[in-house]
């Protein structure tokens, strides 16, 4: 999916955004989240206690109220939260925050191991920052970031210049030019920001010195400190985002992580007394599993949202920071003076996350008093994604008009007193709204206001509210047990839906998706395929639709999701295509349900799932556009600002001692020759059909895909596929089949890519060379991972751009299937034969092929298709290669085979039927076509 909107660039606007289609009042244009942000110092550092790197609030509600009530001993923290590893006293989410923090900046700018050197530059420098203005701080994150480079290459991107940068002396000037005989005072001031950031541009050179010898980041000149704190001062947006325990306590998912934790701590802290906390969801007797599931789905919590927040709302403050009940204290005339939190404002006792942030796209909107867009400010439901910015759309707009927004708050101002609030930013309004009042024609515009007409730029306080008033409860006129059962769940959505904001996927996208789960539903009915009572949820999903009650679709979907893989699972019914159809088509409807909320990367997670465990109709036309829709919204708030440097080691192919290595360390034994028959050209196809695919010999064609770009850019496995891909979902096997311990032994997992590479790194971290020796793929056997034989081209369609998607050498067709292959060093795939023609293509890392003919089959050891598990198709054989038992298996050891190394850039034909073993020497990722 392209983007809704362009950036464009003229003149008179400078650079503005233009809507590069027809968008309809409601309508998500973009989210983002920023590209740089710095938090309130001084108490803000204190109460909030945030993550710095992605800026979340961390923990859960436990350690939350152990931070901010530590003299009440409250429940153990339960979740990771990391410390800096210099001990500068700055916390993180987890290990992987402090991770991405470390390498992106905070290596410069730690004061961990010099705290108590006060002359130290970096301390003069904080505290020079302290003492002027902050943003010193947001500005050397700036500088470093901008100027990241990692190993693999130079990667400096323009959007960190792309503002208008009017150095600070002018921009903090703007103010007293217009006023006559301020003449000495403006070149005073002038005189004096010049002065600070040549101090300033001295000490960071000193920091930068002292940590990077080798001064990858230039030195910086207080023209360029000037620079970027004028861009702050024209672009930046400050923020501020409420503690989850105040907002987010009426979310529902957040109630279902959090809830019992809340309840914990209020109890142990004495806040909330007596409670029996029992968990009797499931009192139901043992009617029908369905019946008993969508009992689940009417679960109760122990306690109420509206309980939890009169809880919270009613804790009272005394001056000293302790939090007392009012219910069972009762003040003695000498206690502290309390202060009792206004009506639901919980802020005071959890004080939100006040910043400044600067994010690449928003900032790039002009301003006008008659606003066509508001940007909110809507955390996900859970922690996570803090500071995201949403761009919606507040009234119709047509292809090419600007999109803007208002600068300032602005509902009751004069023309003058707007343009005064502007004077910051250097420019006359003279938008129509402006025009026309000066024409005299005000009574039209204030009439006119509306609810929506919130747009402040500054300070917004992220409680917006969209209420989608063509939300409604679907009658019911069913007299089901279940059907009253979803009508008292229904009822309690209706409290939750009023907190949520809506901004609506696109109309047309919507209604495609749906369509798709209206004809599916539709064809179930009399199919006969699946249980009734699942047909009567799917019919709930349809009506839910209809109603665009987009609440009741989450919930469902959802529920139906883990009804159908529990029954896929216990039963084990995976061959079962009505059952993994279902599962697919529940994913969508939950996704509908969750991106109508702004949840993109859980609406992903759920498609990625289904994806991987349903049966997904592939390029499905009336979903390509909706899945399009989540993934772009969803890649574009899971971005870091740069890329981190790659950790895993790879080897460097160019050089000799590599090729050694490999053949006396990575091989079992010397290679023996003859190979297979090996080209460096490509042939004609029908050469290539006569000379092989006819007559079943395998071919081995050097340099098969050396000019595909994801040989060079997914050598950076940890860019690529941990961070820009990082959040997808993908199915792994860990261990191997042919390990000889348990503890080797396969498991089967989902997760994501970006934990896919941690484990590769953990596993590449085993063994000091990139290339492990047989006798290391066995030791390390539990440490490897896999992503094996997964179209994961087809689930991350922008991956197609760094291959061939359909190499002339797979036949006029193309290939039926393109798998990729992405795992540790050390995989091993057991001895088998597919019934395609195959072309293995080896991308990333080296491995080690073996190959047996079809007629060799009969000293292979198949295993019989009567034994139970995954062999249990007659295209695996018992034998383990390279650790052959002869005993055991003497017949394969007059099998005659051939053998090869593969390295980055070739391909191996591997004909239909012959058996295959194959190895992973290094970390590797490969692409495998059948034809
Ligand atoms: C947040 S930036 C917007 C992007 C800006 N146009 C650019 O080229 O980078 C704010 C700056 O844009 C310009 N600007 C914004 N709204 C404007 C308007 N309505 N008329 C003229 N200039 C405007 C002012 O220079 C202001 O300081
Ligand atoms: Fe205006």
């Amino acid at each position: 999916m392209t983007t809704l909107y362009d950036i464009c660039c003229n003149e008179q606007q400078g650079r503005h955004l233009r809507a590069r289609y027809d968008l309809s009042r409601h309508n998500l244009i973009f989210c983002e989240r920023p590209m740089l942000f710095q938090q309130s110092l001084g108490l803000n550092t204190q109460q909030a206690w945030v993550c710095h790197s992605c800026h979340g609030f961390v923990g859960n509600a436990a350690d939350a109220m152990q931070h901010r009530f530590p003299s009440k001993s409250l429940a153990a923290c339960k979740t990771i939260i990391a410390s800096c590893r210099q001990k500068c006293g700055y916390v993180y989410c987890n290990k992987d925050c402090e991770d991405a923090a470390w390498r992106m900046h905070h290596r410069f700018l730690c004061t961990g191991n010099i705290a108590d050197d006060e002359e130290h530059p970096l301390v003069l420098f904080k505290q020079l920052a302290v003492e002027s203005n902050e943003i010193l701080l947001l500005i050397a994150q700036w500088w470093i970031l901008e100027h990241h480079q990692i190993s693999s290459g130079e990667r400096t991107e323009s959007k960190w210049n792309d503002f208008c940068m009017k150095p600070w002396w002018e921009v903090a000037t703007l103010e007293l030019k217009h006023q006559p005989g301020a003449f000495a005072e403006t070149a005073t001031l002038n005189q004096s920001i010049r002065n600070l950031c040549q101090d300033a541009a001295d000490l960071l050179n000193q920091v930068l010195q002292m940590t990077e010898h080798n001064h990858t980041i230039p030195l910086i000149t207080a023209l360029d400190i000037a620079k970027r704190v004028g861009a702050c001062e024209q672009n930046a947006i400050g923020v501020r985002q409420r503690h989850p325990l105040c907002r987010e306590v009426f979310d529902r998912d957040f109630r279902e992580m959090y809830h019992s934790n809340i309840v914990q701590c209020l109890a142990e802290a004495g806040f909330i007394g007596g409670d029996d906390c029992d968990t009797d969801c499931a009192d139901e007797d043992d009617e029908q599993e369905v019946t008993a599931k969508l009992a689940m789905i009417d679960r109760d919590w122990d306690y109420s949202v509206d309980e939890i927040a009169k809880f919270l709302s009613e804790l009272y403050i005394r001056e000293d920071g302790m939090v007392t009940d009012v219910a069972t204290e009762t003040p003695s005339d000498d206690a502290p003076s309390m202060t009792a939190p206004e009506g639901d404002d919980l802020d005071q006792i959890f004080p939100p996350l006040d910043g400044t942030a600067m994010y690449a796209t928003a900032c790039k909107m002009n301003h006008s008093c008659d606003p066509n867009v508001l940007l909110v400010y809507h955390s996900n439901p859970s922690w996570q994604r803090p500071l995201t910015i949403f761009a919606l759309a507040i009234k119709d707009i047509q292809e090419g008009e600007e999109l803007t927004i208002s600068y300032i708050e602005h509902s009751n101002k004069s023309c003058e007193e707007r343009q005064q609030a502007l004077v910051n930013y250097g420019f006359v309004c003279t938008c129509s709204k402006c025009t026309k009042e000066q024409e005299g024609e005000e009574s039209k515009f204030s009439a006119r206001e509306d609810n929506d007409d919130k747009g402040d730029l500054f300070g917004q306080d992220g409680d917006d509210e969209e209420d989608d008033n063509d939300i409604q409860t679907p009658a019911d006129t069913d007299e089901e047990d279940s059907e009253q059962k979803l009508q008292a769940c229904l009822e309690r959505l209706d409290s939750i839906r009023n907190h949520v904001v809506y901004g609506a996927t696109p109309l047309p996208l919507f209604a495609k998706a749906s369509s798709f789960v209206n004809i599916w539903v539709h064809d179930q009915k009399h199919s006969g395929l699946l249980p009734i009572e699942l047909v009567t949820l799917f019919q709930k999903c349809v009506q839910g639709i209809e109603q665009k009650d987009f609440a009741l679709m989450e919930l469902l979907g959802s529920d139906l999701v883990s009804i159908l893989y529990s029954s896929l699972e216990s039963t084990n019914a995976w061959p079962n295509e009505a059952y993994r159809n279902a599962y697919w088509c529940a994913v969508v409807v939950a996704a509908l349900g969750l991106a109508h909320r702004w949840c993109f990367l859980d609406a992903l997670d759920f498609l990625d799932r289904g994806m991987v465990l349903g049966l997904p109709v592939r390029n499905d036309p009336h979903l390509t556009g909706f899945m399009a829709y989540v993934e772009h919204h969803a890649y574009s708030i899971s971005e870091l600002p740069v890329m981190l440097p790659c950790n895993i080691l790879l080897p460097n192919y160019a050089d000799p001692t590599v090729k050694q290595r490999i053949e006396q360390h990575g091989l079992s034994h010397p290679i023996q020759y003859p190979l297979p028959d090996e080209l460096h050209e490509p042939p004609f196809y029908r050469t290539f059909s006569t000379n092989h695919v006819l007559v079943s010999r395998p071919l081995v064609l050097r340099k098969f895909a050396c000019d595909w770009t994801a040989v060079t850019a997914w050598h950076d496995l940890e860019g690529v596929f941990g961070q820009i891909h990082g959040h997808r979902q993908i199915p792994v096997e860990r261990g191997s089949m042919l390990a000889t311990e348990d503890c080797g032994r396969m498991r089967e997992e989902i997760l994501s890519l970006r934990n896919l590479i941690h484990a590769i790194r953990a596993a590449d971290e085993k063994v000091e060379n990139p290339v492990w020796s047989l006798q290391e793929a066995q030791q390390y056997s539990a440490s490897t991972i896999y992503l094996a034989q997964h179209p994961l081209l087809e689930q991350i369609p922008a991956l197609k751009e760094f291959v061939d998607v359909s190499p002339p050498l797979c036949g006029t067709q193309g290939p039926t299937h393109t798998n990729v292959w992405l795992g540790s060093a050390g995989t091993r795939t057991p001895l088998h034969y597919d019934s395609y023609d195959n072309w293995l293509v080896q991308v990333v890392g080296v491995k080690y092929v073996r190959l047996y003919p079809a007629e060799e089959q009969a000293k292979l050891y198949v295993i019989s298709k009567t034994t139970r598990g995954t062999a249990a198709q007659g295209n695996m054989s018992a034998l383990h290669c390279e650790n052959e038992d002869w005993q055991q298996h003497p017949l394969a050891q007059t099998a005659s085979y051939t053998e090869v190394v593969l390295h980055p850039g070739d391909g191996l034909y591997i004909p239909a039927r012959m058996w295959h073993y194959v190895r992973s020497l290094t970390p590797s990722i490969s692409v495998n076509y059948w034809f």
